[in-house]
């Protein structure tokens, strides 16, 4: 069981610019959603996590290791999925793995070659080896991008922005892809779509401003919400009034009425009670933040 531990992680950018502050994490093998809206501070998060900058203060231990220190040694066991990496055209799948994993300092040329065919073919694009990634569609891109995420066989992988761009279908496929993966080792998913985190989660942290603001099983977060959401169809002019009395946590158009839904722990007058889900308990810790 692999484990990431962050203890009181301050950065502070050279502008005087606080991007995290006191972040606290205990993550283990699995898949963990970073959520927050942009600008919260999750890639300076990541970028601190794999070593590519040095936090202020405070304290990031993999497996028991100082990787504040020893940033090789989270660099050998990375995984990174960016949400597009560029790719070199007249580049095939197999040879720009292959590459890859040269880089990654795979060195023996028979333990590519099984790495490759055995990444390829999890992730369904053995078939396609021959295929310049460049011309792949969307869907097998962002394989192909786990496939070279996994590569020299990292314990804890990154991954950016996972679905965006991606048809419900490859959306799906990408999904289960992933969390087969996320049994061994830890996978991070930093996202801004609640919709990622719902699908694929087992724990989540909520971040903006850089700070945390709620960390949980997103099933419980749901749970604690119960019998505080609630919502109702209003006129188009009775929406400021609303804003102003009430946490409105979210709005929608039915069927061309507004409909408003909000946080409350008491029974507001004229609403009715709403099954909550994650995209209140993101909206409603978010504006409770917003408005301190
Ligand atoms: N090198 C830097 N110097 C100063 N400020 C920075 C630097 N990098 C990021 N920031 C600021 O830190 C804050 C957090 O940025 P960060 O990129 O970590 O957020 P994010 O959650 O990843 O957002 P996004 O999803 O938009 O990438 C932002 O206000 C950003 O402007």
């Amino acid at each position: 069981m692999n484990r990431l531990k962050i203890d009181n992680l301050n950065l502070t950018y050279k502008n005087g610019y606080k991007a995290l502050n006191g972040i606290s994490l205990d993550i283990k093998n699995g898949m963990f959603g970073l959520l927050g809206p942009n600008g919260a501070g999750k890639s300076s998060l990541m970028k601190t996590i794999v070593g590519l900058q040095k936090p202020t203060s405070g304290s990031i231990e993999f497996n028991d290791l100082d990787i504040v220190e020893k940033t090789d040694y989270i660099k050998k066991n990375l995984g990174f999925l960016p949400q597009d990496f560029g790719v070199y055209p007249h580049v095939n799948a197999y040879d720009l793995l292959n590459h890859i994993a040269i880089l990654k300092g795979i060195t023996n040329k028979a333990e590519r070659h099984i790495q490759i065919q055995f990444l390829l073919e999890k992730v369904n694009l053995w078939n396609f080896r021959d295929r310049e990634v460049h011309a792949f569609s969307g869907g097998m891109k962002r394989r192909f991008g786990v496939a070279q995420a996994l590569l020299g066989n990292p314990q804890i992988i990154i991954v950016d922005e996972p679905t965006a761009g991606l048809d419900p279908e490859e959306r799906n496929r990408f999904n289960t892809l992933l969390s087969n993966i996320s049994s061994e080792v830890i996978v991070i998913l930093s996202t801004h779509l609640v919709e990622d985190v719902k699908n694929l989660c087992s724990e989540m942290t909520i971040i903006n401003k850089g700070q945390i603001l709620k960390s949980g099983k997103p099933k419980e977060l749901i749970q604690e919400l119960n019998g505080k959401v609630w919502s109702k169809s209003i006129d188009n002019d009775e929406l400021a009034f609303y804003q102003t009395n009430l946490n409105v946590i979210s709005q929608q158009l039915i069927e061309r009425q507004p409909q408003i839904t909000v946080y409350s722990l008491e029974h507001p007058e004229g609403f009715a009670p709403v099954e909550p889900l994650l995209e209140h308990v993101y909206f409603s810790v978010l504006s409770q933040n917003n408005s301190l």
